[in-house]
């Protein structure tokens, strides 16, 4: 690869090392004042291989924050009833802050009842309405890992929120896990912002108005070079798996080679926004320990 790639990446596993690093440092603190090690109930149901691979890295990083981490792993064929059951438990158990069901849940096990249950202020990947709700009304909330994962990365980068106030910031896709999250996170950071999404006539020149332009559509290399700004800052959030030349390999939706030629700036996949969504929940399960700790509000991340 040549160093022209280098220069603008944004390196999300060096930023996610460092918000680990600041995640422990504070646990370790909360252990000292309060006597109490924030706990992370991680559930898996079934044996999709994508998902059993998070799931190990979520726990493998909550181990370096100091986290009291716990696997529940559910058989494919479990029922609803049963899941639920487990929740309910997590719920109700005083060592447990955080809760997290990976998803996607195997068919036909309702993902939305299931989110629902988990109780809003253990629910460290900002899914439950309530956690919605808040986000959209400027409430400190617990937010999703995924946007609050990019927001950091565009802080950083700008060096701090101000700097984005006023920059037209382009969300491709409409997801509740990412376009929509993300698209109110940029809101209050005063960036004017526009969701395009399938049914968006002429994506390209939309996206072409872009200071920042975020890809989260599920589309492999969808973004090409002619769809960028020159100076952009491109964030890509699509993982999706390719074969080329017979090997499995990762891409974005974002054509990497291509893009970072103009964009000032663009994360990389594997090693981008990834990271960044694994550190994001460290980080989340502390704020939701507080918060239980303290009986307050969702704090401001
Ligand atoms: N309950 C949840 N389920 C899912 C979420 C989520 O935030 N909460 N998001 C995705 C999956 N996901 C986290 O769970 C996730 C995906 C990918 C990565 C990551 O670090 N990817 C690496 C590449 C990994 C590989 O080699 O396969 C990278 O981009 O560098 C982290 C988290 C859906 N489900």
């Amino acid at each position: 690869m040549s160093d022209r790639y280098h220069e603008n990446r944004i390196d999300g596993k060096a930023m996610a090392d460092r918000l680990v690093a600041d995640v422990a440092k504070q646990v370790a603190t909360l252990k000292q004042t309060e006597h109490v090690i924030p706990g992370l109930a991680v559930v898996i149901v079934g044996d999709d291989p994508a998902s059993k691979v998070y799931v190990g890295n979520k726990i493998k990083r909550a181990k370096e924050a100091g986290l009291n981490s716990i696997k529940y792993e559910l058989p494919e064929n479990c029922t609803q009833d049963e899941l639920e059951q487990l929740i309910e438990r997590l719920n109700n158990d005083a060592d447990v802050h955080g809760i997290l069901v990976q998803l996607p849940l195997p068919k036909p096990l309702s993902e939305a009842r299931v989110i629902e249950l988990i109780s809003a202020e253990k629910d460290v990947d900002g899914f439950h309405p309530q956690n919605v709700g808040r986000l959209v009304a400027g409430q400190h909330s617990l937010v999703p890992c995924t946007p609050l994962g990019c927001l950091i990365m565009l802080r950083e980068h700008f060096h701090g929120e101000a700097a984005l106030s006023g920059k037209h910031a382009v969300v491709i896709g409409r997801s509740n896990i990412v376009g929509k999250p993300l698209a109110q996170l940029l809101l209050q950071a005063n960036c004017t912002v526009s969701i395009v999404h399938s049914r968006t006539r002429d994506i390209e020149t939309l996206c072409r108005q872009a200071d920042i332009l975020i890809a989260a559509v599920g589309r492999p290399q969808l973004v090409e070079k002619n769809w960028v700004k020159p100076g952009a800052v491109v964030i890509d959030v699509g993982i999706n798996a390719i074969e080329s030349d017979g090997a499995r390999k990762l891409v974005g939706d974002v054509d990497f080679a291509s893009v970072s030629q103009v964009a000032s700036a663009i994360t990389p996949v594997p090693g981008g926004v990834g990271p960044m969504t694994i550190a994001c929940l460290m980080q989340n399960t502390l704020n939701a320990a507080r918060m239980q700790i303290q009986h307050s509000d969702p704090i401001r991340t």
